[in-house]
């Protein structure tokens, strides 16, 4: 009782990063808080076949299965009655989702059915006590809920120490992703999927599904090149191609240099683009707003280029380089040519 939870979201018969994310940290949570750590999988019988062997690796005590062709592809209200009429049964003390388009549609769903809070859109999930100095009381082991918020200007720890669950949604890449044990085997518990889900909860079905996959795959690169605003113009962006051509990285970018044009959106890196960590970043041009270093700062190696010494970014930098992209970065290309022959 008063476990801490984690709705997984399976895509083809294979658990979604930002789910195997949220195991890693509800791991981590669940032993801070000597709870258990449980998952919930719903999906046609194909989908959830290989789920176990996935699943507890990453140190899950208990895995609820719920099984039903009709689970998959995910609609709405089936996975909302598999969770809201489980969690009055089970009555858990913190509930994990991705900050998906699904956990974007489900959370707030059942937090609304359960009456409890949900903070989305998390940057970081830990455990602590909160003193409510007005009322006297002292509320023990909460989930503080961090997130930026006043657009960016402030972190926030948000608590909800009086309703149940406590519900979170985190960003895909935000966590990072850590087997627990190869070898850890928990307990599986079978459903009967007509006990939570009413025959009117499948009035939607999906006839047809079109996926498009990204070309563009900055989250596992190994490399970022990342271009700011500071990188001038569309045309100058090319010499970031090139620079990442021949280190046989990936070119990312800051909103400004996306809402500039310079650049595509699904390069965006931060707080409302992608979270990455490569083992080096190069941020040209960039001056390192928090929105920005929400989703980089966990790179190995930073290196900064810019032509304002004290841009904020350097702060966090490995290297810095001052001077101006235009005369910076053809060097590198033109060495990094030299030297890879
Ligand atoms: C809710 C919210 C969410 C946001 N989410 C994100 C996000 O996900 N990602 C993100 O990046 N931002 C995000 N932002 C925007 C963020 O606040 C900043 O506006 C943005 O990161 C600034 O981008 P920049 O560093 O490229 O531009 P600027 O801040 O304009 O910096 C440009 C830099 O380039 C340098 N420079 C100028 N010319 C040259 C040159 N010739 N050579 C070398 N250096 C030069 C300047 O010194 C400066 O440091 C968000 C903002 C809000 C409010």
């Amino acid at each position: 009782m008063n476990n801490l939870f984690v709705y997984l979201e399976i895509e083809d018969g294979v658990v979604a990063d930002v789910s195997q994310e949220l195991l890693t940290k509800g791991r981590s949570l669940a032993g801070q808080l000597d709870c258990k750590l449980e998952a919930i999988a719903a999906g046609s019988v194909a989908d959830l076949e290989k789920i176990e062997g996935q699943v507890f690796p990453y140190g899950v005590d208990v895995l609820h299965l719920f099984k039903d062709d009709r689970l998959s592809p995910y609609t709405t209200l089936p996975h909302t009655s598999i969770l809201t009429e489980l969690f009055k049964k089970e009555q858990p003390q913190i509930c994990l989702m991705g900050a998906t388009i699904i956990g974007r549609d489900l959370g707030p769903r059942v937090s609304s059915l359960l009456g409890s809070g949900l903070t989305a859109d998390c940057t970081s999930l830990e455990i602590g006590d909160h003193e409510d100095r007005k009322a006297g009381k002292t509320y023990k082991n909460l989930l503080y809920q961090i997130r930026p918020a006043f657009g960016g200007n402030i972190v926030a720890w948000i608590i909800n120490p009086d309703c149940r669950p406590q519900m979170a949604t985190v960003r895909e890449g935000v966590m990072k992703k850590e087997i627990f044990d190869p070898y850890y085997k928990g307990e599986t518990v079978e459903h009967n999927v007509a006990d939570y889900v009413k025959e009117e909860d499948f009035v939607v079905s999906i006839i047809d599904r079109h996926i498009e996959k990204s070309k563009v795959n900055i989250k596992n690169s190994p490399i970022i090149v990342s271009g700011g605003y500071g990188v001038g113009s569309k045309e100058n962006f090319q010499l970031l191609y090139q620079l990442a051509d021949v280190l046989g990285a990936e070119v990312g970018a800051s909103r400004a240099a996306v809402d500039a044009g310079f650049t595509e959106h699904e390069r965006q890196v931060g707080q409302t683009g992608i979270t990455v960590r490569p083992k080096v970043y190069i941020a040209c041009g960039i001056s390192g707003q928090i929105q920005h270093i929400a989703g980089m700062q966990d790179s190995s190696i930073i290196i900064s280029i810019n032509n304002d010494p004290n841009a904020p970014i350097n702060s966090i930098a490995d290297y810095v380089i001052t001077g101006e992209i235009e005369k910076v970065i053809p060097k590198m290309i033109k060495y990094y040519k030299k030297n890879s022959k």
